[in-house]
């Protein structure tokens, strides 16, 4: 089968989940279909709901983010062993999602509420979240070195994705988790992984304000 096409701008948005997950897995992607004019380029029933992301990959116009990522998680080993691993491995996805979303439409934060958007942002990181993630990871101590199933899930590589994401927040918004910064150290040096933090490679810088101006062109909001 050829390799993956994707369908979004070029930015990070709702994409870059999705590009970790194939980077992780050691996918090559076909060059990122960026036209801003792709939307109508799909009329017509192929894109489902005319919206993107859309990856197309073994015949089919995949779209919804996370259909996509639940599809290239399963396809690539990376969805846990059995259902219990399975569902272990959705909670931890679910929940980090609710931390990236918040982060992801960070930058369209109103003028007058970034302040107060990035204090919530933090505050929901370091009490809500990455505590439940310090404390999974206590398991490294006795032999284990990820987050389910003892070996390489879609949930570890969402949580470096977030974690990185946080710091572009806060630089030393680890600070008070060492567990998780050696969590953070020993997937980023996994070698797909490694290859897809060195620059060159898929993955997308956060937005600025230039590519806030071009998505809202691209999508008339
Ligand atoms: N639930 C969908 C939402 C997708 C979505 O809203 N896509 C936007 C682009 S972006 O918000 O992800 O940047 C889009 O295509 N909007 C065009 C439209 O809705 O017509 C998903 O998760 O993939």
């Amino acid at each position: 089968a050829g390799k993956p096409k994707l369908h979004y701008f070029n930015g990070r948005g709702r994409m870059e989940s999705i590009r970790w997950l194939l980077a992780a897995a050691g996918v090559e992607v076909r060059r990122t279909v960026n036209n801003p004019t792709f939307l109508c380029t799909f009329k017509g029933g192929t894109l489902m709901y005319e919206q993107v992301p859309m990856v197309e990959i073994d015949g089919m116009n995949l779209v919804e983010t996370r259909a996509i990522l639940r599809y290239l998680a399963a396809k690539y080993n990376l969805y846990g062993r059995n259902i219990q691993e399975q569902a272990w491995i959705d909670m931890y996805v679910e929940g980090l999602k609710d931390l990236s979303d918040m982060i992801m439409f960070f930058p369209l934060s109103l003028p007058g509420e970034k302040e107060m958007n990035l204090e919530y942002i933090l505050e929901r990181a370091t009490t809500k979240f990455f505590p439940v993630y310090e404390k999974v990871s206590d398991k490294f101590y006795h032999g284990q070195d990820f987050l389910v199933g003892n070996r390489l899930s879609w949930a570890d590589i969402q949580l470096l994705e977030v974690i990185l994401m946080a710091e572009e927040c806060k630089p030393s918004v680890l600070t008070g988790f060492p567990l998780l910064q050696e969590f953070k150290a020993r997937i980023s040096y996994i070698p797909t992984i490694q290859k897809f933090l060195q620059p060159g490679s898929q993955r997308k810088p956060p937005l600025d304000e230039s590519s806030i101006e071009s998505v809202k062109n691209i999508f008339k909001f």
